[in-house]
């Protein structure tokens, strides 16, 4: 591992936006969940969860990590969850995150709403105060749901809205397209609400148009498959649409065979404005800097390569214009006083 380019990537300020909190709980932390809970986990070991992390496609991982999400019961989890990425997120100079939460996850094994949300949204402000990060909820819709259950969950979330970013959509994504989603997405955008969609991880170019159509959303989450269609790549890139990749994502669930042939690079030499993210970093293995970490050396990016990638994580955020041009002028200073 080259340490001098870890430094560079964990030193340089970041944002974060695609995350899923559920994703981030480790394996020492489903462990001391499931004692405090008294719930039953089928691992002897730490260890044996991590070995049993080895997917061949995104509804292999769906399963366990649906599976992982039961020891979380109370409000005091879903705090400490959040809180444990926060931490690890303040050793890595990232400043600001937009994160999702799947509330149906919980509410559907009769975990209240509002444990949920209170939980997520205290550590978000203490986050904010011990660290300085800077943050934003995402309410994600279960996709292989129906559009009637994510109507339910909008309910629950009504008293939170105005502590809630956006709205987005995931889970199993082939057979279940954007369009499926078109009302409730439309009901949030009239809420105020921003919106963002998973399209393109395993789905079809067509869903990326679905999601820009259909569903207007402000961001594509992941739109790797967006390459099958030159016209929609010219598209992207005209309307400085941000996709929000996951490299070591992709090599896990098998969206790519080896990193080498991530398309991150030739999405920049497009004009696409990526950012790059850690989506599930308990099971995917690595958080941002280690995703950044891993394209840089199998793509052979460059420094100033990696101060885009930075930069288009806050031009993609929606924190608001001038926040973005501080965030963007500290990357710059900080490459400019970099040493070597
Ligand atoms: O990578 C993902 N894709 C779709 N749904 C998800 N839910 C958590 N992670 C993912
Ligand atoms: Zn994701």
């Amino acid at each position: 591992m080259d340490d001098a380019l870890r430094d560079f990537v964990k030193g340089l300020p970041k944002a974060e936006l695609h995350l899923h909190l559920e994703g981030s709980l480790e394996p020492e932390l489903m462990f001391a969940l499931a004692q405090r809970n008294a719930v039953a986990i089928p691992y002897e070991t730490v260890d044996a969860v991590r070995a049993a992390y080895d997917f061949s496609n995104l509804q292999d991982f769906l399963d366990i990590y649906y599976a992982g999400a039961d020891v979380l019961r109370d409000e005091r989890d879903f705090y400490d969850l959040t809180m444990a990425y926060l931490k690890r997120m303040a050793q890595e100079n990232v400043q600001h995150v937009e994160v999702f939460f799947d509330p149906q996850t919980h509410t559907d094994r009769g975990i209240a709403f509002e444990a949920v949300a209170d939980g997520i949204l205290a550590a978000l402000d203490d986050g904010e105060r011990d660290f300085g990060i800077t943050s934003g909820l995402i309410l994600c819709f279960l996709r292989h749901l129906s559009e009637e259950a994510a109507f339910d969950v909008l309910a629950m979330a009504d008293p939170y809205l105005d502590r809630i970013l956006g709205v987005g959509l995931d889970s199993s994504e082939l057979g279940h397209p954007p369009s499926k989603f078109a009302r409730i997405f439309k009901e949030a955008g009239a809420r105020g609400l921003k919106r963002v969609a998973h399209a393109g991880e395993e789905g079809p170019a067509p869903y990326i148009h679905e999601a820009l159509d259909i569903l207007h959303v402000d961001r594509i989450d992941h739109g790797n498959r967006c390459l099958d269609d030159p016209e929609l790549v010219a598209r992207l890139a005209r309307s400085g649409m941000t996709l929000t990749l996951c490299p070591l994502s992709n090599l896990k669930l098998c969206v790519i065979d080896d990193m080498a042939h991530h398309p991150l690079k030739s999405m920049m030499e497009s004009g696409l404005h990526v950012m790059v993210n850690s989506d599930d970093p308990a099971y995917f293995g690595g958080y941002l800097t280690d995703n950044y970490l891993a394209v840089a050396q199998a793509l052979n990016l460059s420094r100033d390569d990696l101060a885009v990638l930075a930069k288009n994580s806050f031009r993609g955020s929606f924190l608001d214009g001038t926040a973005k041009a501080r965030h963007m002028a500290a990357i710059d200073d900080y490459v400019a006083a970099y040493p070597g």
